[in-house]
């Protein structure tokens, strides 16, 4: 399971149960036993209704979230690594270099703005500072963040300024395995299409991506899973699953 070609993730029959203890103890299942690979190079694209799972299989392998059960298999160059069961300072190291999550939403630390952000996600990934920061501008100029926002608080950026932020620090110096929630949900059609071809020249990066749009996923995905209630319902090509899930996936198209 390293680079030799076969996966760089797998997920083997994962299950997160949440008990709402504020409502009389109530379960949410939000993973019901999901498995899938994602192969070296590879661009996997999640779709599926809003409450499916999607986000909880991307923050279960990330390890935001520990899952009840199932496992999580990292191939590195030399080795495979399960990640549910990893000391956390060995999962915080994976988190540079190997593994990249872009969530939905953008945190960065207090009064940080984009270049300090963008460039402290590429030293994470290895680069010394006149790189970090040289890769830093590279991303958020392609994204169209330009110099004047540079030093502002991210937290007074609009909506769509930070998912742009919070992208460029995904991709910056890319890790080989990035997982993306959304990343172009909030942005207006040329900023979307800059983000898009960004993505699409990430050149040998493996990429498991949730998308609510099935263009994007028949443009950027070699392979789409189809969730639903927790489980994966259906997996083949982005024309396949169109094809076969039209009616289910109106609601994400
Ligand atoms: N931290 C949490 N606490 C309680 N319930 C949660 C939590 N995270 C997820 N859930 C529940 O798990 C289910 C799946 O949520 P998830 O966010 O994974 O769905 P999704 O497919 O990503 O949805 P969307 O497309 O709307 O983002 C939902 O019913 C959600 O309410």
């Amino acid at each position: 399971m390293t680079d030799s070609g076969g996966p760089i993730l797998s997920v083997r029959d994962l299950r997160k149960t949440f008990t709402m203890h504020a409502v009389s103890g109530r379960t949410v299942t939000s993973l019901d036993g999901v498995s899938l690979d994602v192969g070296t190079g590879e661009h996997v694209a999640v779709a599926g209704a809003s409450g499916a799972g999607k986000s909880s299989l991307l923050r279960c392998v990330y390890r935001n979230y520990l899952p009840d059960a199932g496992t999580v298999t990292l191939a590195l160059e030399d080795r495979a690594v399960e990640l549910t069961a990893l000391p956390d300072r060995q999962m915080a190291r994976l988190r540079g270099r190997e593994l990249g999550y872009v969530s939905q939403f953008l945190a960065a630390p207090p009064r940080t703005g984009p270049l300090q952000h963008v460039a402290a996600a590429a030293r994470r990934r290895g680069l010394a500072p006149p790189e970090a920061r040289e890769a830093a501008v590279a991303a958020l100029r392609r994204l169209g963040i330009d110099e004047p926002l540079w030093e502002i608080d991210c937290s007074v950026l609009s909506g769509g300024e930070r998912q742009r932020v919070n992208l460029a620090a995904g991709v910056v110096s890319p890790p080989r395995l990035l997982l993306l929630d959304e990343p172009v949900s909030a942005l207006d059609p040329a900023n979307r299409e800059r983000a898009l071809e960004l993505i699409e020249d990430l050149a040998g990066v493996s990429v498991l991506a949730v998308y609510h749009d099935m263009q994007i996923i028949r443009r950027l995905a070699g392979r789409a899973v189809v969730m639903d209630a927790g489980r994966v319902v259906a997996e083949g090509t982005p024309e396949t699953i169109l094809a076969q899930h039209h009616a289910a996936l109106e609601e994400v198209a």
